[in-house]
């Protein structure tokens, strides 16, 4: 796969690196970041939708705490990201607003990109966002997540948020343009790479542990997401940031390294992957016209339902068959086993009054759902 394929993505991840964004004595690079701006606003000018994985609260937030210099301990780290993330935020909105783009700040966990019910939150949120035509910022929510439970670098975290919302292509900006044979900061002659095809242990092998003065990752932390990623039929395309520009300059041909998916799409490796890892926790029966509206590719409401059984939470994989016990599909649900209950038979129009709050209109949303 070339890059230029990677870039004509419809729903694209960018992921900034704290180097791009921050000077080391903290400073926020604003022309750079404008120019960046410029690009995403090109971007979703051509119709693309774009999610932003930005770091950068560690980087500009120790000296506004008065610290001596970038914490190593995790509660200064923490400290520092909560006061440096309110800086990230307003940086942001500042520079994509004088674009006319629209912002808004998602703050996640390594636990809300695993636990099902708030992954499934997590995406259901950055969709609605997109629907609107806004740019998410996505920082990990450093404040709470402590160092068993956190990332701690964004590499991964970009790749699990684009992979939670089915992005075809992330880019990481980095301070490199793309994987060499070895870190040419230790082996000049060492070769770049262009193109990965499948992440062997010899791809493995040529990242070294480096890290830059404001970053944690290094190439360890790009590799790892662009396993994750390419994993679930995401591209990923790894290229230097720090010119003005960047996105531009990617699409003019700069170098970088694609590393191909390997699935052919995100919505394909998402559907088999509820086909097949997930445990079946209930069964839904469904009458004869919800399974016909369901082999026509529509989500299935609660109208349609006749009789649930099992004992699932919201988020849990469910069999849907007809009364005559033919299975139709598999499905994530949006409700749990007693709600589904109560609703099963109903309109969606009752679902506030039944349950006294109003969650999704579809029992099992048609992204979310299998054909067997
Ligand atoms: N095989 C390799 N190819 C490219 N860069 C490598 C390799 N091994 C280690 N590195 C180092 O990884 C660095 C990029 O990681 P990092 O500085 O953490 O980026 P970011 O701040 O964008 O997260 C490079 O500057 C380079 O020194
Ligand atoms: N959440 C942290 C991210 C730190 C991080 O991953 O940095 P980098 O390796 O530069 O992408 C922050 O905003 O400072």
């Amino acid at each position: 796969m070339d890059a230029r394929l990677a870039l004509s993505a419809h729903r694209l991840t960018v992921k900034i690196g704290s180097a791009l964004l921050v000077r080391p004595d903290g400073s926020l690079r604003r022309d750079w970041l404008d120019g960046l701006a410029a690009d995403l606003a090109v971007l979703h000018g051509e119709g693309r939708e774009l999610i932003v994985v930005t770091s950068g609260a560690i980087a500009l937030g120790w000296r506004r705490l008065g610290m001596k210099k970038r914490p190593v301990k995790l509660d200064d780290k923490q400290a520092a990201a909560a006061a440096g993330q309110i800086m990230l935020a307003r940086a942001w909105e500042d520079s994509l607003a004088a674009v006319g783009l629209k912002t808004a700040q998602v703050l996640v966990t390594l636990a809300d990109t695993e636990a099902r019910r708030r992954y499934l939150n997590a995406r259901a949120t950055l969709a609605k966002l997109l629907e609107h035509q806004a740019v998410p910022i996505v920082n990990e929510n450093d404040t709470v997540a402590t160092s068993e439970i956190r990332f701690g670098d964004n590499d991964r975290l970009s790749a699990r948020v684009a992979v939670m919302a089915s992005a075809e292509t992330l880019i990481l900006l980095s301070d490199i343009d793309g994987l060499y044979t070895a870190d040419p900061r230790s082996h000049p002659d060492a070769r770049h790479v262009p193109e990965v095809r499948a992440i062997t242990p010899e791809i493995i092998g040529m990242a070294g542990g480096a890290v830059s003065h404001a970053g944690t990752g290094g190439m360890v932390t790009k590799i790892a997401a662009a396993t994750i990623a390419t994993g679930a039929g995401c591209a990923v395309i790894l290229t230097q940031g720090a010119r003005e520009r960047p996105l531009k300059a990617l699409q003019d041909g700069a170098r970088c390294t694609v590393f191909a998916p390997v699935t052919t799409s995100p919505r394909r490796a998402r559907k088999d992957w509820i086909a097949g890892s997930l445990g079946v926790m209930g069964t839904l029966v469904v009458d004869d016209g919800a399974a016909s509206a369901l082999k026509r590719g529509s989500s299935l409401l609660p109208a349609g339902v006749r009789l649930v059984e099992g004992a699932f939470e919201r988020g849990d994989a469910v069999l849907i068959r007809t009364a005559a016990g033919i299975v139709l599909a598999k499905g994530l649900s949006a409700y749990d086993a007693h709600e589904a209950r109560l609703l099963a038979g109903k309109r969606t129009q009752e679902i506030e009054s039944i349950l006294g709050w109003r969650g999704r209109d579809v029992l099992v949303h048609r992204d979310d759902l299998v054909l067997l």
